[in-house]
């Protein structure tokens, strides 16, 4: 039955010729998707888990000793089982082999059958996902709906320039939440904060449009509701995405197809293209003059579907620059995107290619590989001597065996026979002893070597600044930390060792053949290489393939990952659907290499076979004739003739198979040694240490770009002074550098010009490690590891601690009392808070967040939006705590990015910061006085309250 089904799916994927993947679905019948559901199962399971991409990396190093020694175990299996000789220690070397690449072979084509079958059960399972949560969404939405309506019917009394404006806005969000779709996280935050900076006045005023009053009536709501959770997900920025997705929905509603969100999964885009295309417009639908939505219909028609190299998402997001003329901001955004994509290593497949073809052996980086085994030297040396011992005793074997053959068959000799089955037992053993050792030994001398790597690997990465970690993508390093150093143990450890054992087998076996007989010797040494050069060229090819599959697979479990790692976002937008056509997409991509690989996979081992039967036949045939018509040979020696043969041949791919190995390890260790070279300027340690810090910050003419942005000035000619114990609020504009400032002070990056001191030492010459000891910081998202709540709050401590300090700090950040809630924590301090804090409500991590600032006793204490990504009961509790910490704590510096009127109004020093500069400066009632920026934006606020 199940193999029916596959069948069946197999034989739709060829004659779509891989556009409709899962396209006949329908076609199974009941019984069969259950059957085919079933064999998911193991394959949804195997991918689930987190070794996913260490199990490619394994398979495709298993594949390449498949296409490697494939040929060879053929040949030596061939020989092997025609003669009559029990030949078992030469048929325990090459079967075992053969059997696993038999196995390899089967896995691989079941992968890709299950694979296949797997989308159909990620769409079956998406259907009932789908099913669940609709209403809390719609709540949500309707929710956010109201508030967006209050504030645009706030400002439908502006005037006619600022409806403009807001369409303006509204076309700026659209394209948001298009490109959104296609882009990697931190470009579109890039974006967004780049169109954000566009619509500044807009920004502002809803960032202080906040209701005092609505804290009041959820106040008596619960802590731990779970709607509240819900909406504490929608942070003020969120909001205008969904507005967006209303927009988008509205759009969906206006077209003539019927709206699909429920139903799709069962659906395969695949089949349904006219869906899929309409999809994509909808998608990609922006206001432009020049193209009418007709127009890009029928540009879309034109290319979805028909190539497969250009990815559908980049036309996709071209379309879209083509489409709009006013985008050339986005453009630049976009090819920024793009040139950043590059570094990842699931980039674009052209890019991937280009990594490949640089490929090569570098000694020097081989060199550095060996500096690791060499640590072990007293271990490899012992490996060593095991090594030669199997690889001698292993040339005796077909020798013995051959004879043991002449002693039955020629001689008719018991005796004989005794004492050669003696000699032999004593050849096994020793081979067998010292190829567990020899195997056992340099395993270890490899997992210890791994461990070196990473420790130095994830040190180095850590260490490096954060300018370091905003290039390099975390999923680049934890592949580097994963499969690269996976890969690179091969150049320190067992591939060098195999090499040996080979040349050293190879010489044995020649220097056999030779001996037993010339002429036959003669024969193989021609039909040797023909036999290694045809299988070493095309499994070349076919290791290609599979390193180009490894790579789409790898693409496809990312794709999933990030889908399942912003589940909330992709509900909250009910755009399963299209994820997963976007996921369909990519694995269309991999099926047409799958495809490929395994039309060579097949024509690979038939040719192999062929030449091997051939090769066997040609050995067979001249040594009948030796021993039939020349009498030069006995049945033994060519018994024994024919296994050095397939020894031999085995062997010599073997050494071909090992130093290609090195060669693709020392690849990998020099894109790891790169990453780990790249030495930080900012250094943790080093530097001024000094026992009376006080925390006087000063900003003298400081100018600033980010590293990667270097063309943008993100502050320029920057004064600022900041007294010790002073309370700063720092407003402006989303986008006018404020959390730079914040960044700057916390020394995350360094200044490019100008200076920083800190109670009249240059920032830089401050031991980095020092600094931060002073300085508390609580970010918008409330970052949590997992580990007990006492962990968490004492992660920063360098110190013993007592346990009234962390009462202190506890209370003072208003956290004490829900910790020892024992209904809801009975093991207060202990109790675990799950991955990154998934057990804790958004304003009980940002309170736990301000703890674990306090207990540091900072100096200096930072607040950067740290309400903002809180609905409005956790926003109350916190703003609470940091009302009272700036009562309270005098001789603490605050400075806080806030948009809260009360909490701004309290602070001695308010900065407005406007273009990177400091527009105005001085508290509530100078700067109402003057009459600038910061009394507009309180005027605004005013106004709403009016309003309402
Ligand atoms: N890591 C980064 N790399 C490159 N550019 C960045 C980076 N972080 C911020 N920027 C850019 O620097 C500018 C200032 O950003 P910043 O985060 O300081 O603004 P902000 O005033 O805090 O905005 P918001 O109120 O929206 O948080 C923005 O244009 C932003 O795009």
């Amino acid at each position: 039955m199940k193999k029916e089904v596959k069948k069946k799916i197999k034989k739709y994927f060829k004659e779509d010729g891989g556009d409709k993947v899962g396209g006949n679905k329908q076609q199974l019948t009941h019984e069969e998707q259950e059957e085919l559901d079933q064999c998911n199962l193991t394959e949804r399971q195997n991918s689930a888990s987190k070794d996913h991409n260490q199990n490619l990396d394994d398979e495709v190093e298993q594949k390449e000793q498949e296409t490697q020694h494939k040929s060879a175990n053929n040949l030596a299996n061939n020989f092997a089982n025609t003669s009559s000789s029990a030949s078992n220690s030469n048929q325990k070397e090459h079967q075992p082999a053969a059997a696993n690449n038999k196995q390899l072979i089967n896995q691989e084509s079941l992968k890709s059958e299950e694979e296949e079958g797997g989308k159909i059960d990620d769409d079956h399972q998406n259907k009932e996902d789908n099913e669940e949560p609709e209403i809390d969404v719609e709540e949500i939405r309707n929710k956010l709906r109201k508030t967006d309506l209050k504030n645009q019917g706030d400002q439908s009394s502006s005037s006619e320039d600022d409806e403009d404006e807001e369409q303006n806005i509204q076309e700026l969000r659209e394209r948001v939440v298009t490109i959104s779709q296609f882009e990697s996280k931190q470009g579109i935050q890039k974006l967004k904060k780049q169109i954000a900076s566009e619509s500044s006045e807009q920004e502002n005023y809803y960032r202080l449009f906040q209701k005092p009053e609505q804290e009041t009536e959820n106040q008596q709501e619960n802590d731990d509701n779970d709607d509240q959770e819900e909406i504490s997900d929608v942070s003020p920025k969120q909001d205008y995405d969904l507005e967006e997705e209303d927009d988008f929905e509205d759009e969906q509603a206006n077209n003539s197809q019927p709206k699909q969100p429920n139903k799709s999964p069962q659906q395969s885009p695949y089949k349904e293209d006219s869906f899929h295309k309409q999809k994509i417009v909808q998608l990609t639908k922006i206001p432009s003059k020049n193209h009418s939505e007709e127009t890009q219909l029928e540009h879309m028609n034109s290319t979805v579907g028909t190539s497969i190299e250009l990815s559908t998402q980049d036309q996709q997001i071209e379309q879209l620059l083509q489409g709009n003329q006013r985008s050339r901001s986005e453009s630049k955004t976009y090819h920024k995107i793009q040139d950043d994509s590059s570094n990842n290593v699931f980039g674009e497949d052209g890019q991937v290619e280009k990594k490949k073809k640089k490929k090569k052996f570098k000694w020097e980086t081989y060199k550095r590989m060996l500096k690791y085994s060499r640590k072990q030297w007293k271990l490899s040396l012992l490996g060593h001597i095991f090594l030669v011992a199997q690889s001698v005793s292993q040339v005796f074997i077909p020798s013995v065996s051959g004879r043991l053959l002449d002693a039955t068959i020629k001689e008719r000799d018991l005796d004989k026979l005794n004492q050669l089955a003696f000699q032999a037992i004593l050849i096994f053993l020793a081979n067998g002893v010292s190829s567990f050792f020899r195997t056992f030994i340099f395993s270890l001398i490899g997992e210890r070597v791994v461990i070196d790597l990473r420790n130095d690997c994830f040190s180095k990465f850590i260490h490096n600044e954060i300018s370091f970690h905003d290039k390099q993508h975390s999923g680049e390093l934890i592949s580097r930390l994963g499969n690269d150093i996976s890969t690179a143990k091969a150049a320190a450890s067992g591939n060098i060792s195999t090499t040996i054992r080979n040349v050293i087998i190879c010489i044995g076996n020649v220097i056999m053949l030779f001996l037993i007989s010339r002429s036959l010797f003669v024969v193989i040494a021609i039909m040797i290489p023909i036999f290694v050069i045809t299988s070493s060229v095309y499994g070349r090819y076919l290791k290609k393939l599979t390193k180009k599959y490894q790579d789409y697979t790898a693409k496809v479990s990312s794709h999933a990952q990030e889908c399942f790692s912003n589940i909330k976002t992709v509900k909250a937008f009910s755009n399963e659907d299209k994820e997963i056509l976007r996921y369909n997409e990519v694995m269309k991509q991999c099926y047409e290499v799958g495809y490929n690989k395994s039309v060579s996979s097949g024509l690979y081992n038939g040719i192999n076979s062929l030449v091997s039967d051939f090769a066997t036949l040609a050995v067979l045939w001249y040594g009948g004739y030796l021993v039939l018509q020349e009498n030069d040979l006995t049945s033994g020696q060519l018994a024994s003739v024919i296994l050095y043969t397939g020894s031999l041949a085995s062997a010599t791919s073997s050494i071909s198979s090992s130093l290609s190995k090195i060669v693709t390890a020392t690849g990998a260790s020099d894109r790891l040694f790169k990453l780990m070279d790249k030495k930080p300027k900012i250094k943790c340690q080093g530097g001024k240490t000094y026992f009376n810090f006080r925390g006087e910050i000063s900003f003298q003419n400081v100018g600033f770009s980010y590293k990667h942005t270097d063309h943008v000035k993100v502050l320029s000619e920057f004064n600022l002074d900041i007294k010790p114990g002073e309370r700063v609020a720092l407003v402006g504009e989303s986008g006018s550098g404020k959390s730079t400032v914040i960044r700057l002070i916390e020394r995350f990056y360094d200044v490019t010009q100008g200076q920083i001191t800190i109670d009249g030492y240059n920032i830089k010459e401050i031991d980095l490690n020092f600094l931060h000891s002073y300085i508390g910081y609580v970010s918008q998202e409330p970052l949590l590891f997992s580990g007990t709540i006492e962990e968490n709050i004492t992660y920063g401590l360098k110190k013993p601690y007592s346990r009234e300090l962390l009462d202190q700090v506890c209370k003072l950040a208003n956290s004490y009392n829900f910790i020892h809630d024992k209904t809801h924590f009975p093991l207060g301090y202990k109790t675990l808070v799950g991955e990154a804090g998934a057990k804790l409500s958004g304003g009980q991590k940002q309170r736990i967040a301000i703890s674990r600032a306090l207990i540091l006793q900072p100096k200096i204490l930072i607040f950067d939006e740290a309400t903002s990504a809180l609905d409005a009961e956790s926003e109350f509790q916190v703003q609470q705590a940091i009302d009272e910490l700036m009562q309270k704590q005098k001789d603490m510096t605050i400075i806080l990015i806030a948009h809260r009127l009360s909490t701004i109004m309290n602070c001695e020093k308010i900065v407005v910061i406007k273009k990177g500069k400091v527009a105005e400066i001085g508290n509530h009632k100078e700067l109402i006085e003057r009459n600038g920026i910061y009394k507009q934006l309180v005027d605004r606020q005013l106004q709403g309250f009016t309003n309402q």
